[in-house]
């Protein structure tokens, strides 16, 4: 039988609760959107070289026309949590204040960092694969909340893939290019996430994958043919 060493973890849903990133980090970012906005000139000047502006500038072309616009365009996205990679990377940007002014703090299944130091000892490296960007992702690992304190847990984190480097989280493609990344076979590894069209297109990569079922993720009433763990106890 294989055994894996290399774990890839989804975040929302996974290590994390749906709850978490709907009510805390979507909420902060639509709070100081209109700051942002604020700061930047309308029409956007595609030459320029302002962070902010060159982001705001890959959303389509005929919502970018006025703030306004622009406004109502990302509030629709965020409310149908839309996976979208320049949505992603704005937030990543946004929510960063909000971990250095100490205003978010990451709650995690309390079996997820018990699962994070057993992994280690055991030689597992982790990864994770979620549809928040890069930035976003590192964020989140180094603001957790830990009994009364804030911990980093990067180093436990041997790296990180979003869409934008390796592709949809729906397209075997995806998990092909994280393991030509990490140069490993298919049977060396395991995913898991909360999404059902995530865990086939990992499976169709041959990648054992289990889908995670926590409290308040959807629930799919054909999904008999996926395996699946309530917690990373038994992982
Ligand atoms: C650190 S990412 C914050 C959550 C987020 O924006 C997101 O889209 C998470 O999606 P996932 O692929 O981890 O389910
Ligand atoms: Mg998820």
């Amino acid at each position: 039988m294989a055994v894996y060493d290399t774990i890839i973890l989804d975040i929302e849903g996974t290590v994390c609760s749906i709850s978490f990133v709907k009510n805390v980090l979507f909420p902060y970012f639509l709070d100081k959107l209109p700051f942002l906005l604020e700061q930047v000139e309308f029409p956007l000047d595609h030459t320029d070289n302002v962070t902010v502006t060159q982001i705001l500038a890959k959303f389509p072309e005929r919502y970018t026309k006025s703030k306004e616009c622009l406004k109502t365009y990302i509030n629709e996205l965020v409310a149908n949590d839309i996976k979208d990679p320049t949505l992603k990377q704005l937030q990543g940007i946004v929510w960063q204040a909000g971990y250095e002014e100490g205003e978010i703090v990451v709650d995690l299944y309390n079996d997820v960092i018990e699962a994070l130091d057993r992994w280690k000892k055991e030689d597992k490296s982790v990864y994770i694969y979620s549809s928040g960007s890069i930035k976003a992702q590192k964020l989140l690992f180094s603001h957790v909340k830990f009994k009364s304190e804030t911990r980093d847990l990067t180093n436990y984190i041997k790296g990180y893939y979003d869409p934008t480097s390796v592709g949809s989280k729906i397209e075997s493609e995806s998990y092909l290019n994280i393991l030509k990344d990490l140069n490993k076979d298919p049977e060396s590894a395991i995913f898991l996430s909360d999404n059902i069209k995530e865990v086939a297109a990992s499976i169709r990569a041959g990648i054992k994958s289990l889908v995670v079922k926590r409290p308040g993720n959807t629930v799919h009433h054909d999904n008999q043919s996926f395996d699946f763990v309530y917690s990373f106890d038994n992982v």
